[in-house]
């Protein structure tokens, strides 16, 4: 495998705006109970500090997270509806235009989402993403209507009809096998080849969760990981990066079997999916990866900007932050 001539990031702030989710995946340590003290609906004046903080620090992108179709839990529809709003798309539109006022481009994963929900939120995002997770039908899923994987590639497949620049990947060590994992990542390759809106498939690794059914099950062996990224990247096409969050693995032997970037990584806010696992800042990853130059890129890669897939809306800040290739202006 050649090694690539510069690994790529984005500089993020990431914003959990709600723990309220109608799944109960096996492995989750995110979602919780809307009776749990912990349960939240995060308010646009508590996510306009996180916003301007990472302006301040030189973040490109506002990534939001959310627990899926959270609008099937009874509280959490009073809570909107208290707030002002009267579906989920309509508050992340208002979150949106909010980040983008504060000269961020927004990223919104919000799980499983139909077309009319995508039309809304395409203008008002530079990119979005939906993990595939697996193709197979996993005990982890049992509870989880949302990650029946027909339902995730249905998503998945809209967000190419409407030309989103899309964000996807496959979850490792949930139960699933080797065969299921190329499995996985032929179906992606399939949707990419057919719609071309595939800018990154993140290869994730389980890491268990105190107080989930999964507390006890094993992460993937770095093995297993580096054989995945090795599958990745033969499987997809050249013009889909192989992404690798540098908190949950040493991303430098990843990086010699096929990934060239490290997703998100936020000098401000904390990974709420593993907030266990602190990102590593710039100047520790250059140590990690001495031989390779790291690339500050934006949450829409040069690829799609060059094709102009992204809207009148977002022209000011891409104009603002990027430079004639399509990276992070220096
Ligand atoms: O920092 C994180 N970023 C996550 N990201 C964001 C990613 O790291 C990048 O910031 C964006 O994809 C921008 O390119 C996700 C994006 C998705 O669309 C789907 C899942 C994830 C998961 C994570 C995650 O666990 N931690
Ligand atoms: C946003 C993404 O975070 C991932 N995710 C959820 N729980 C875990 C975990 N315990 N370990 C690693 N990744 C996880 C899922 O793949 C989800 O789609
Ligand atoms: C905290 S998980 C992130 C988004 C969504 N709940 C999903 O699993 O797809
Ligand atoms: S991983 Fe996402 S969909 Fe699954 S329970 Fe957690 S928040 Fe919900």
């Amino acid at each position: 495998m050649p090694i690539p001539e510069f690994v790529t990031y984005c500089r993020n702030v990431f914003i959990p705006v709600t723990n309220i989710c109608r799944n109960r995946c096996g492995y989750c340590g995110f979602r919780r109970d809307p009776d749990d003290p912990q349960a939240q609906l995060m308010s646009v004046d508590e996510i306009i500090p996180i916003l301007k903080k990472g302006y301040e620090s030189g973040c490109t992108e506002a990534l939001f997270t959310f627990g899926e179709s959270a609008e099937e839990v009874p509280e959490y529809r009073y809570w909107l509806y208290e707030m002002g709003y009267s579906s989920t798309v309509e508050y992340v539109m208002e979150l949106c235009e909010t980040a983008i006022d504060n000269g961020l481009l927004p990223h919104t994963n919000a799980g499983v989402l139909d077309k009319k929900q995508l039309t809304m939120l395409k203008p008002l995002n530079a990119s979005m993403g939906l993990m595939l997770e697996t193709i197979s039908k996993l005990d982890a899923h049992e509870n989880s209507p949302g990650k029946i994987p027909e339902k995730r590639i249905e998503t998945i497949k809209l967000a190419g009809q409407l030309k989103i620049p899309f964000t996807t990947g496959i979850l490792v060590g949930i139960g699933e096998t080797a065969n299921n994992r190329i499995e996985s990542l032929n179906e992606i390759k399939k949707l990419h080849e057919k719609y071309g809106h595939i800018q990154e498939v993140i290869i994730q690794n389980f890491t268990p969760k105190p107080e989930t059914p999964m507390s006890n099950y094993p992460s993937p062996s770095l093995s297993t990981i580096s054989e995945t990224v090795s599958y990745a990247r033969e499987i997809l096409p050249d013009d889909v990066t192989i992404q690798v969050p540098p908190n949950l693995t040493d991303p430098y032997l990843l990086i010699k079997n096929g990934a060239s970037d490290l997703g998100g990584i936020s000098p401000t806010t904390i990974d709420w999916i593993n907030p266990e696992s602190e990102w590593p800042d710039i100047v520790e990853l250059e140590n990690i990866i001495p031989d390779i130059p790291l690339k500050e890129r934006l949450p829409i890669h040069p690829k799609y900007i060059q094709k102009g897939w992204y809207s009148d809306r977002l022209n000011k800040i891409i104009d603002n932050l990027a430079d004639e290739n399509g990276y992070r202006k220096t």
